[in-house]
């Protein structure tokens, strides 16, 4: 056995502190009902379990922000047309607006040593959340920082690459700077600048199996690190968390960077959670996800989350039914993973792989 280890301590948020945003928005892609899910999460009791049994104390101004002061008139945000594109992108100025704004709020949090919240609306907010956690990783701790995308997708479409002109499907491509703010309009985006960036080779995807052609080239281009399915099944998640740790040095003994986890639903497998807008089959399990999440609290790195693309409105029969019910326990039993549940000691980080003080209980 080694002795224990003093890992992490140099980029740990302050322990007990979490900072939330509950983000309703939903135009990065076409369908209603994804903008109501911090609601339904909220009101399932998640911020109670995260003050009264994971005894943080939460930020929160109590608000789901629609943004509708950051919105443009109806009807004025229309189609942007790309050169080069199969389709425009949709609802740009008010997805840019939104993220901008966004970005600001969770940068307010981490700047302040915060652990981050973003309870979404659909995956184009990542944009704004990933961008204002490293900005403020960069000027706190004068770190890169590393995003952990667990997704069913990609989400690495550039305007040119889509075939849906759906932002939900780019937010990657923006974050890392392989796309720019598009020609025919610079504001779009044009507020993304060094500061807010990921660099690809500290990005880790897993539970990939829907990935578009032009995605694929993107991600091979660049080198990024990605874990699909088929990973999963042949190496199991242990290994592949393991692998994924190493790839962005925050494994036992390494010296570790602040990790950003990015949790689609969708992840997860539709019989798990049915209610988000792009369901793929053969995904996770929820013991799967769970542990990804509770591997990513255990490196004591973890600095932001944001959990996107639950829809109650989809699945079957509306906002009540089993299927949302479903989705919407899955999704609050990811962020209490990611927050230390099923942990003895939240960081309590010894060897995490031999004395495991920490088995699940
Ligand atoms: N965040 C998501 N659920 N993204 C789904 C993206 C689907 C498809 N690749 C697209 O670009 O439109
Ligand atoms: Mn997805
Ligand atoms: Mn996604």
């Amino acid at each position: 056995m080694t002795a224990p280890s003093t890992i992490a301590t140099k980029f740990l948020p302050a322990k007990d502190q979490l900072g939330l945003v509950a983000v309703g928005f939903s135009g990065g892609q076409c369908k209603s009902g994804v903008d109501a899910a911090p609601s339904a999460l909220i009101e399932s009791g998640l911020l109670t379990d995260i003050q009264e049994t994971l005894e943080y104390t939460l930020y929160h101004d109590g608000i789901v922000h629609g943004y509708a002061k950051h919105l443009p008139a109806p009807g004025t945000d229309l189609p942007l047309h790309v050169a080069g594109a199969k389709a425009p992108m949709i609802n740009p100025i008010s997805v840019s607006n939104v993220t901008h704004t966004l970005c600001d709020q969770v940068y307010e949090h981490a700047s302040k040593g915060r652990l981050v919240l973003t309870l979404g609306g659909d995956h184009s907010i990542a944009i704004g959340s990933v961008s204002g956690t490293a900005k403020a990783i960069r000027e706190r701790h004068n770190s890169e920082m590393a995003l952990i995308w667990v997704d069913a997708h990609a989400d690495i479409n550039t305007p040119e690459s889509s075939g849906s002109g759906n932002i939900h499907g780019m937010p990657v491509s923006f974050l890392t700077g392989i796309t720019k703010a598009p020609k025919e309009n610079p504001n779009i985006f044009g507020w993304i600048k060094d500061e807010h960036k990921v660099n690809p080779s500290n990005i880790v995807y897993i539970g990939l199996r829907d990935v578009d052609i032009p995605e694929k080239k993107i991600l091979k281009d660049h080198g990024i690190r990605a874990f699909s399915m088929h990973d999963i099944d042949r190496y199991g998640i242990g290994k592949v968390m393991d692998m994924a740790l190493d790839h962005i040095n925050c494994g036992p003994g390494q010296e570790g960077m602040p990790i950003h986890l990015s949790f689609d639903v969708d992840a997860l497998d539709p019989y798990v959670a049915p209610s988000t807008g792009t369901p793929v089959r053969g995904g996770l399990t929820l013991r799967e996800g769970d542990f990804i999440c509770e591997v990513i609290h255990e490196t004591g790195y973890l600095v932001a989350m944001d959990l996107v693309e639950v829809n109650p409105a989809l699945s079957g029969d509306g906002p009540e039914s089993i299927g949302a019910k479903e989705t919407i326990r899955a999704g609050c039993s990811l962020v209490r993973c990611a927050l230390g549940e099923c942990l003895l000691d939240r960081y309590c980080v010894t060897d995490i792989h031999n004395i495991r003080l920490f088995s699940a209980i």
